[in-house]
């Protein structure tokens, strides 16, 4: 049976960050997982996954100026110690709330570099980045994500990934495979994950076109929580996609699967 993890960067949109968490317990999810939280106090944080007995499933490292439109910095060759000192914050809260896995957000390929050097700017953070998580217990992830969503988006597939990870060589780099980004870029989403799945550390759903709620769009999710299921996949997969209409109202996907009290 997989477990669900609330992405409340994306779901109950309607309510404060903060009131989020309740929202997502009252619904039944036993984790959340969101973007990031580091304008909150981590005590907050970890009172509210403790009131609502949630676990923390993930959070990105710190990813630039997000209202302003940054999508990670790993690529910017220009932001190396900006990066380098967000891995002490990211293990601060990673610490406050009992996560184990964080995703590092590549980046939106500035103007004027050159991709192939934008790409060693990024596995040069990531050799740095790996073992300082791993000394801290805590898995880092790669996730492609696709340029209808993010243009110029660095990651995108998982093959970029691979050449990534084996030019990284250390084992604490993984695969955060979303599978509605994975379909967008390049389909074949179950032979895929099940070839991957080694290198897997989190999975995120949400339907294509349109990036709502499973049952919206073209993916069979029935299928591919059953393939997890089959597959022994044991990690957090992520609700993470826009509600249609009202977040509780849209989970009818999730009340079919998720585990009874
Ligand atoms: O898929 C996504 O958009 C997220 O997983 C993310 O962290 C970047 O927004
Ligand atoms: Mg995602």
């Amino acid at each position: 049976m997989p477990r669900f993890s609330a992405n409340i960067s994306m779901l109950y949109p309607e309510l404060p960050f903060m009131e989020r968490f309740a929202a997502a317990a009252a619904d039944g999810f036993k984790a959340v997982e969101y973007v990031g939280a580091y304008d909150q106090d981590p005590a907050a944080l970890k009172a509210l996954l403790d009131e609502h007995a949630l676990t923390q499933a993930l959070f990105n490292m710190p990813a630039g100026n997000w209202a302003a439109g940054e999508r990670g910095i790993a690529c910017h060759p220009d932001r190396i110690p900006e990066f380098r000192q967000g891995i002490g914050r990211a293990v601060e809260y990673a610490k406050a709330t009992g996560c184990d896995q964080v995703n590092c957000l590549a980046g939106i390929a500035p103007q004027g570099y050159d991709r192939t050097a934008l790409e060693l700017v990024l596995i040069d953070n990531l050799r740095y980045a790996a073992p300082r998580f791993a000394d801290a217990g805590i898995k880092l992830l790669l996730e492609p994500i696709n340029t209808r969503d993010i243009p110029g988006f660095l990651v995108n597939s998982t093959s970029d990934y691979e050449r990534i990870a084996s030019a990284v060589k250390h084992d604490n780099l993984y695969l955060q495979y979303d599978f509605y980004h994975m379909q967008v870029v390049q389909g074949d989403l179950i032979p895929t994950f099940l070839a991957l799945q080694p290198r897997i550390a989190h999975v995120q759903i949400a339907d294509n076109p349109g990036r709502n709620e499973p049952g919206t769009g073209e993916i069979n999710y029935p299928n591919i929580f059953r393939a997890l299921d089959e597959a022994g996949y044991t990690g957090w997969v992520g609700a993470e996609y826009k509600p249609k209409a009202g977040t509780s109202q849209g989970l009818s996907w999730f009340n079919d699967w998720k585990v009874s009290p």
